[in-house]
């Protein structure tokens, strides 16, 4: 990981004690985006001491039944097209304009398809608050020049800001249904300053109290990295998985084919991101 910038004015203000509240802005809306900015929504409202109680989320406008789909979310509390049946919360605004999502938002949850990122992000530039934290929960990695990187490595790198990574086997539909799921928290290391905690992580601080729930919780560990390519390789497994049961192989070669590719998960972070740690695989 980039070093994680640190004088900017919100944390300058983080650190001698006279920080306001977290305000969080949710870039992206799709059905992930839309089940977690209802999680966010839930949390600010009961943890209004650390955070604003309006959570804004960018909505890249497009019409729905002849109507401006931030409109509906904001008229009906609900994603009709990318996350229907769910009431997201009356503070959860939908906004379309990216720079009046950004203005004065020090938490950026970034959790767009992953294709779309880079032009995102292009837009984000010069509009980002100083000091404003992101944390990112698109799956996959970013291949270019023959070189591999993760996308919380490319956030912080083209935003300037520390970036974290959220990712677990979470579907959305599931967690908007508050069926219970786990999720990892990878934090940025700075290499010297290992907390023995990583709960206490000032990261942790700000994502954990966001996005947990009695029915989704967060795990942390100190590697962005780790999380990022543990939450994008299972799939590759989960499919292998799939494969073998559509060929009716049976649940011995499921197995086999799932700890295998566990495995090969774990060398494959330790050969290409050898700053990845071993103990995360104990933990995800
Ligand atoms: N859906 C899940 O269950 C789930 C769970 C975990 C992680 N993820 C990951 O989260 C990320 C977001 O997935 P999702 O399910 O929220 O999205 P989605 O597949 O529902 O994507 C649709 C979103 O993309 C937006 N979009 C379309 N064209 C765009 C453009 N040109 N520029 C910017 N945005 C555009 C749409 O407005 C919509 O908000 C992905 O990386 C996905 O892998 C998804
Ligand atoms: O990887 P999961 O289990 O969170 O499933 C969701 C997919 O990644 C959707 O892109």
């Amino acid at each position: 990981m980039a070093p994680v910038p640190d004088s900017a004015t919100a944390s300058a203000s983080r650190a001698n004690g006279s920080q306001t509240k977290e305000k969080v802005a949710i870039i992206g809306s799709g059905n992930w985006g839309s089940a977690i900015a209802r999680i966010a929504g839930m949390n600010v409202k009961t943890r209004s001491g650390q955070f604003e109680p309006e959570v804004t989320m960018w909505v890249k406008e497009e019409e729905v039944d002849g109507r401006p789909l931030t409109e509906i979310i904001n008229e009906k509390y609900e994603n009709v097209k990318y996350l229907p049946g769910i009431n997201i919360g009356s503070n959860v605004r939908a906004e379309p304009d990216l720079a009046k999502v950004l203005q004065g938002a020090t938490a950026l949850v970034i959790v767009l398809p992953h294709q779309f990122l880079n032009g995102v992000l292009k837009n984000m530039k010069g509009h980002v608050e100083e000091g404003a934290r992101a944390v990112t929960l698109i799956k996959g990695v970013d291949v270019r020049d023959g070189k591999i990187s993760t996308f919380a490595s490319l956030i912080s790198k083209e935003l300037g800001v520390s970036c974290s990574a959220l990712s677990g086997a979470n579907i959305a539909n599931e967690v908007a249904a508050d069926k219970y799921s786990e999720s990892t928290l990878g934090v940025p290391s700075n290499g010297n300053e290992e907390h023995e905690d990583a709960e206490d992580h000032p990261e942790a601080r700000l994502w954990k109290p966001l996005f947990e729930t009695p029915a989704f919780r967060i795990q942390v560990v100190e590697d962005v990295d780790g999380v990022s390519l543990c939450g994008a390789l299972k799939n590759v497994v989960a499919m292998a998985a799939g494969f073998v049961d559509g060929l009716g192989w049976g649940d011995n070669s499921k197995a086999a084919i799932m700890r295998i590719g566990m495995l090969e998960i774990h060398d494959f972070c330790l050969e290409f991101f050898p700053g990845t740690k071993s103990t995360t695989f104990l933990v995800f």
